[in-house]
C-alpha cells in the first residue's frame, strides 16, 4: 500500500491530469491536501478505500444554457452552473455568484472548499456552489430579473430544501435571490422557502443573514487575538472590496472597538486613517455598490480622504488585514510587503484571497492566518439557520441569531485550534481547519459506503 505521504502526491497528480485548465480548483487541492497528511497516518484504511479520490470529485456538475433578453430587445446568452460537491453530511448548500469571470474552475474551487466549510460549522450541510458568468455591472433591473428568471427556469430541477439549497454570493444579494425565488415558485407552484436563503425577511429570510459573513469575520479574528493574548480594541484594519462582506465588517468591527481603515475596488482603493465607521460611511458603502458604478473613489470624493488609482492597499501599516473581495488577492509580494511592515494577524474575509505562496510566506514568517473557510463560515451557518426558521415555520430575533452566530464561530476557532494541536501542527489554523472540516466529512462518506 501507498505510503499518506504518496497518496496525496498521486492524488494531487491525478487532479491536474483530469483538470489540466482549472487552476483555482488545483489549487485549493495542492492547499489542502498535503495538510491531511497526519489523517492518514491515523486512519490508513482510508488509503485502501480510496477516501481522497472520492473526495476531490464533485457528486455532480451541471452547466446549462441561460438565454434572457436585454433592453434593447437582443437575446442574450450565459453559461450557468451548479456544482453539487459532496452531500455526505447534509443537503448541498452555497452561494450562487454572478460576474463575468465565473468558470467550472472557479466554480469547483468554491465547491470544495465550500465542503470544508459546511462541515466546519457543526451543522448539517453538505458542499456545494453555482453561478454565472452574468456580468451584472450596468444591467438594469428588468435585465437582472429577466436573467434570473431564465436561470432558475433550468436550475429549480436541480435543487430543493432537502437536496441543495443555494444562496447569494459576489454579484447575488436580496434582489436577485427575490427574483430567483420568484421564479421557483411560479415554476414549482408551491411555497417551498427553505429552497434559498438569504430571502427577504417577508418572504422567510432571516435576521442578521446580510451582516452575518462580516460580523462572522470579526468574531473569528477576536479569537485569533485573543488566543495571542491580545484585543481587537483599537487595532487598525486594512480590507478590500466594498461589497456585502466588508460592510459587514465595518459594523461589526466598530462595535468591537477596532476600525477599518481601507476599502478597495476595481480603480484603487481609498485610506481613511479615522474608519469607515459611521453609520453615514457604512451606509454609503451599500449606496456605491447598488449604483452599479464600482468605483471606490466615491467614498474618497466624498469624505475627502486619499485615493490610490490602481492599487491594493496591501503596503499599509496597520495592525490586521481582512482581504473581503475576490480569490487570489493577496500575492507573494503583497505578502511579502505585510510581513515587512510587521503585521502579524490575517483573517481572510474572501474565498481563498490569498495564493499558497502568500500564505505559506506569511505563517513561515510567524504570522497569525485565519483560514476563509474558518473565518468566513459565519454566512453560511446563518444560512443553516434561515433553513432551520423555515422548516420551524417561526422567526428568531438579530439578538438570538446573533449569540448563535458568535457561538459557532468561537466552536470553529476551538475545534480548527485542537485539531492542528492534535496533529502536532501548532497553532496552525489553516491546517486545523482542512483537518477538522475533512474529519466529519470523511467519516460520513466511510458510514456510507463506497460512494
Ligand atoms: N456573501 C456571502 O455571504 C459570502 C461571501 N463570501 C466571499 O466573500 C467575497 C466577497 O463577497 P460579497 O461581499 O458577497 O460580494 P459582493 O458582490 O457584495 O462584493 C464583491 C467585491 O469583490 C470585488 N470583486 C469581485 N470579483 C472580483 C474580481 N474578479 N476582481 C476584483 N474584484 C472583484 C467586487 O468588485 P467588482 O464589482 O469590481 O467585481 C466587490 O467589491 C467573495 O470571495 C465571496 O465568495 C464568503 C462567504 C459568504
Ligand atoms: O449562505 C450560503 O449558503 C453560502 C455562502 C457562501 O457562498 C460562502 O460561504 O462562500
Amino acid at each position: 500500500m501507498l505510503s499518506s505521504t504518496e497518496y496525496i502526491e498521486k492524488i494531487i497528480l491525478e487532479v491536474k491530469a483530469k483538470n489540466p485548465h482549472e487552476a483555482e480548483f488545483i489549487q485549493t487541492v495542492e492547499e489542502v491536501l498535503p495538510t491531511l497528511k497526519p489523517v492518514f497516518d491515523k486512519y490508513p484504511e482510508y488509503i485502501r478505500m480510496n477516501l481522497l479520490a472520492r473526495f476531490v470529485e464533485p457528486e455532480r456538475q451541471i452547466m446549462f444554457k441561460v438565454p434572457w433578453v436585454d433592453d434593447n430587445g437582443i437575446t442574450q446568452v450565459n453559461r450557468g452552473y451548479r456544482v453539487q460537491f459532496n452531500g455526505a453530511i447534509g443537503p448541498f448548500k452555497g452561494g450562487l455568484r454572478f460576474h463575468p469571470s465565473v468558470t467550472l474552475s472557479i466554480m469547483k474551487f468554491l465547491g470544495f472548499e465550500q465542503t470544508l466549510k459546511n462541515s466546519l460549522t457543526g451543522l448539517p450541510i453538505g458542499g456545494g456552489k453555482g453561478g454565472s458568468d452574468f456580468d451584472p455591472r450596468g444591467k438594469s433591473d428588468g435585465e437582472v430579473m429577466r436573467f434570473c428568471q431564465s436561470f432558475m427556469t433550468e436550475l429549480y430541477r436541480h435543487i430543493g430544501a432537502d437536496v441543495d439549497v443555494p444562496a447569494g454570493d459576489i454579484g447575488v444579494g436580496g434582489r436577485e435571490i427575490g427574483y430567483l425565488f420568484g421564479q421557483f415558485r411560479r415554476i414549482k407552484g408551491n411555497y417551498e422557502n427553505g429552497v434559498l436563503t438569504g430571502k427577504g425577511i417577508p418572504y422567510g429570510g432571516s435576521l442578521i443573514r446580510p451582516e452575518a459573513t462580516g460580523y462572522g469575520i470579526v468574531y473569528f479574528a477576536n479569537e485569533m487575538l485573543k488566543h495571542e493574548g491580545d484585543t481587537l480594541v483599537g487595532k487598525t484594519i486594512a480590507s478590500s472590496g466594498f461589497g456585502n462582506v466588508t460592510w459587514g465588517v465595518c459594523q461589526k468591527a466598530t462595535e468591537m472597538g477596532a476600525k477599518v481603515v481601507t476599502l478597495s475596488g476595481p480603480d484603487g482603493y481609498i485610506y481613511d486613517p479615522d474608519g469607515v465607521n459611521t453609520p453615514e460611511k457604512i451606509n454609503y458603502m451599500v449606496e456605491m455598490r447598488n449604483s452599479g458604478r464600482d468605483k471606490v473613489k466615491d467614498y474618497a470624493d466624498k469624505f475627502g480622504v486619499e485615493f490610490f488609482p490602481g492599487e491594493k492597499p496591501w503596503g499599509r501599516k496597520v495592525d490586521i488585514i481582512m482581504p473581503c473581495a475576490t480569490q487570489n488577492d493577496i500575492h507573494l509580494e503583497h505578502a511579502q510587503m505585510i510581513v515587512a511592515n510587521g503585521i502579524k494577524y490575517i483573517c481572510e474575509g474572501a474565498n481563498m484571497p490569498c495564493t499558497n505562496e502568500a500564505v505559506t510566506y506569511m505563517m513561515s514568517n510567524g504570522m497569525v492566518v485565519g483560514p476563509s473557510k474558518a473565518a468566513n463560515a459565519g454566512g453560511v451557518s446563518v444560512s443553516a439557520l434561515e433553513m432551520s426558521q423555515n422548516s420551524m415555520r417561526l422567526s428568531w430575533t438579530a439578538e438570538e441569531v446573533d449569540t448563535k452566530l458568535h457561538q459557532i464561530m468561537v466552536n470553529i476557532h476551538k475545534n480548527a485550534k485542537d485539531a492542528a494541536e492534535f496533529y502536532g501542527f501548532g497553532y496552525n489554523l489553516v491546517a486545523g481547519a482542512n483537518i477538522a472540516g475533512f474529519d466529519k466529512v470523511a467519516k460520513a462518506m466511510v458510514a456510507q459506503g463506497n460512494f
